[in-house]
């Protein structure tokens, strides 16, 4: 459950006085997501006609310096056709406020469901609806750092430490290898652009099988754009754990993306790199969070072990296995 921070309606209430959103119907925590605390508000809207928001605060991985460089690519692509949540400013025009002692954001709530179990014709659409996101952010003149990229993983693993082993026996030793490996094959020649880095299926809304918005932006970046692709792929395609790989999704995914931007034949062949680098991402963040979350703690931990699964079959596969033929 992600409601770190506790915010009386009271004061949810006054804040919204800051803005032309009408007063506070209801709140309530959304239970969703690990990085920040959600609240989804109902208020009486700014004409007394109803109206649904999102209350968001930034907790410890969404540094308050970055925010203007989410805020001004949502603008982008929102200004280009991709339904994504516009940050909602407030009377006087800003759009980042305190609350609670946090840094603190109204939101445009979009509707739609993210799926559990993506079927083939979702993963498509998930594709389609990244490359369009990648078409649309050309000429996005804002930069941002990938903090989770290559030496930002070695950071990670240091701190990790023997820890991992507790995790699975071996596992620091494996990580340490795919490091090596990952030091002398990644594709760093390959185009950069500004990336999601994040768009697991509970970050893309669905209405059956079509998108109807992308969201949680906070790990977007500057990084090599096919790691974009890989980054999806490894969320897409797989069950939960890791354990059963769905070629049928992975060859509509990429299906989906070809559509709508496409590889060229070096971003192809580099393919299985880059996902195994998107693997240890996810396995190593996950790992930090479960050697530094106690057991107890209201937020579930999510399972590092699921990626390794992943990495493993990454380590195994070929461009045409990953992407269809
Ligand atoms: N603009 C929005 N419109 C509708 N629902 C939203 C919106 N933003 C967030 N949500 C809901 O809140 C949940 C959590 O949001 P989000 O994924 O941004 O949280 P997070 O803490 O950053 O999570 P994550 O673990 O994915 O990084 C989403 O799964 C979705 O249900
Ligand atoms: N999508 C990530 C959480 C945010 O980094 C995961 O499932 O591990």
């Amino acid at each position: 459950m992600a409601v770190y921070t506790h915010v009386p309606a009271e004061d949810i209430d006054a804040f919204l006085t800051r803005y032309d959103a009408g007063r506070l119907v209801s709140a309530k925590g959304i239970a969703e997501g690990v990085e920040n605390s959600n609240y989804l508000l109902e208020t009486t809207g700014a004409d007394g006609s109803g109206h649904r928001y999102i209350l968001t605060l930034y907790e410890k991985r969404v540094d308050e310096a970055d925010l203007p460089f989410f805020m001004d690519l949502l603008d982008h692509l929102g200004a280009r056709g991709i339904r994504v949540p516009r940050f909602i400013p407030a009377r006087d025009g800003t759009r980042l406020q305190q609350l609670a002692g946090r840094p603190a954001c109204l939101i445009e709530f979009l509707t739609g469901i993210s799926v559990t179990e993506p079927t083939v014709a979702q993963s498509r659409a998930a594709g389609t609806a990244l490359g369009a996101m990648h078409r649309a952010a050309e000429g996005f003149t804002g930069q941002r750092r990938n903090a989770l990229d290559l030496p930002g993983w070695h950071d990670l693993a240091g701190k990790c430490g023997a820890d991992l082993d507790r995790i699975s026996s071996g596992l620091a030793a494996r990580v340490a290898e795919e490091l090596a490996f990952l030091d002398r094959y990644w594709p760093a020649e390959l185009p950069r652009a500004v990336i999601h880095a994040d768009l697991f299926p509970d970050n893309v809304l669905m209405l059956g099988d079509v998108v109807t918005g992308l969201i949680d932006f906070y790990f977007s970046c500057t990084d090599i754009r096919a790691y974009d692709l890989a980054v999806t792929h490894s969320a897409w395609v797989f069950s939960h754990d890791g354990a059963v790989w769905h070629g049928d999704r992975a060859a509509a995914l990429s299906a989906g993306y070809a559509e709508s931007h496409g590889l060229s034949d070096a971003e192809r062949a580099a393919f299985p790199v880059l996902c195994r680098g998107a693997a240890l991402r996810f396995l190593l963040t996950r790992a930090y969070d479960w050697i530094n979350t106690p057991a107890d703690a209201l937020v579930t931990r999510k399972d590092p072990l699921a990626f390794l699964r992943r990495l493993d079959f990454y380590a195994s596969a070929g461009p045409a296995d990953l992407l269809g033929a």
